[in-house]
């Protein structure tokens, strides 16, 4: 050995470490996480599948510090969560818009909640504030669209405004749940390519649950698939594909061959064949 040193490993963002978490007593006891443990580093975007209910909205609310683990740690920039403040985005398949706001108002109200901005809200920067929320909006395609109310947008429209609700107090961690679950496919992909270019120009750490494959292969620079219930990870891979990635990639004859392998990663983790029965659920 030459006795140069060995360069040191930049410390994770988030860390799990052999964390389990397990819900109820008694004989209503489940256990949604086994021993976890999972590094993931500044300004990644990682995102994360695996069977119906094997936990991984689970690991999501542990990094929100919104349940604790039943046993193991999670660190969060270093330092156990909770134990200092880190500023979340967060985005769900709803988009839980509040009605009787209109869309700038409701893009604008992390700044009213969360600390620095929640005391600078009042005063000088509101009009500040408000053009970021505009340039947001823009940058989703909702020009124009700050003054109306939730109710007169479309699904798409109210999950483009979530988001960058979920970006508009600069986060340095943004969890996303299924957040484009529920629209159709052409209004998907589109969101897909704006959420890639929002982490472009950001770099935000993030981390996304998701059943859809080919979102998890646009989207991540790295999938991790997880086990059925009680989940833990059992394949954590990068994902190589330049970016900006197109929609047209994803039909490639490499991109097809991941999903593929991540699919069939997915049948075998459940238990099954990957044939669904007529009838069955
Ligand atoms: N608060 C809770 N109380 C009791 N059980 C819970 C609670 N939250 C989740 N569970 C159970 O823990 C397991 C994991 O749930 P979780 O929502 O994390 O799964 P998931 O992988 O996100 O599921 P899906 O893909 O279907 O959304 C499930 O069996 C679920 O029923």
């Amino acid at each position: 050995m030459s006795g140069s040193p060995v360069p040191s490993r930049p410390k994770p963002f988030i860390e799990f470490e052999k964390v389990t978490v397990t819900f109820g007593r008694g004989a209503k006891q489940v256990q949604a996480l086994s021993e976890t443990s999972l590094e993931i580093a500044e300004g990644d975007f990682v995102a994360l599948v695996g069977p119906s209910g094997c936990g991984k909205s689970t690991l999501l609310k542990l990094v929100g510090d919104l349940i604790k683990p039943s046993s193991g740690y999670v660190y969060v920039a270093g330092r156990e969560i909770g134990a200092q403040p880190v500023r979340i985005g967060m985005a769900y398949q709803n988009p839980t818009l509040l009605p009787w706001l209109n869309i700038r108002d409701n893009v604008m109200m992390p700044l009213k909640i969360v600390p620095p901005f929640r005391g600078e809200f009042r005063a000088k920067r509101k009009t500040e504030f408000r053009e970021r929320a505009e340039a947001l909006l823009a940058q989703v395609g909702l020009s124009g669209f700050g003054d109306k109310f939730p109710w007169q947008l479309s699904g798409g429209m109210m999950q483009r405004a979530n988001l960058c609700r979920a970006l508009i107090h600069e986060p340095e961690l943004l969890l996303l749940d299924e957040p484009f679950g529920a629209l159709d496919q052409f209004t998907r992909e589109e969101l897909w390519q704006i959420m890639q270019e929002l982490w472009m120009t950001k770099k935000t750490t993030v981390l996304l649950v998701t059943h859809d494959l080919r979102e998890a292969a646009f989207l991540g620079n790295r999938i991790c698939v997880m086990s059925a219930r009680p989940g833990r990870i059992l394949d954590d891979s990068e994902v190589a594909f330049a970016r900006p990635r197109t929609i047209d990639m994803t039909y490639q004859p490499d991109f097809v061959a991941l999903n593929q392998q991540l699919r069939s990663l997915i049948v075998s983790a459940r238990g099954g064949t990957g044939i669904v029965q007529a009838g069955s659920h």
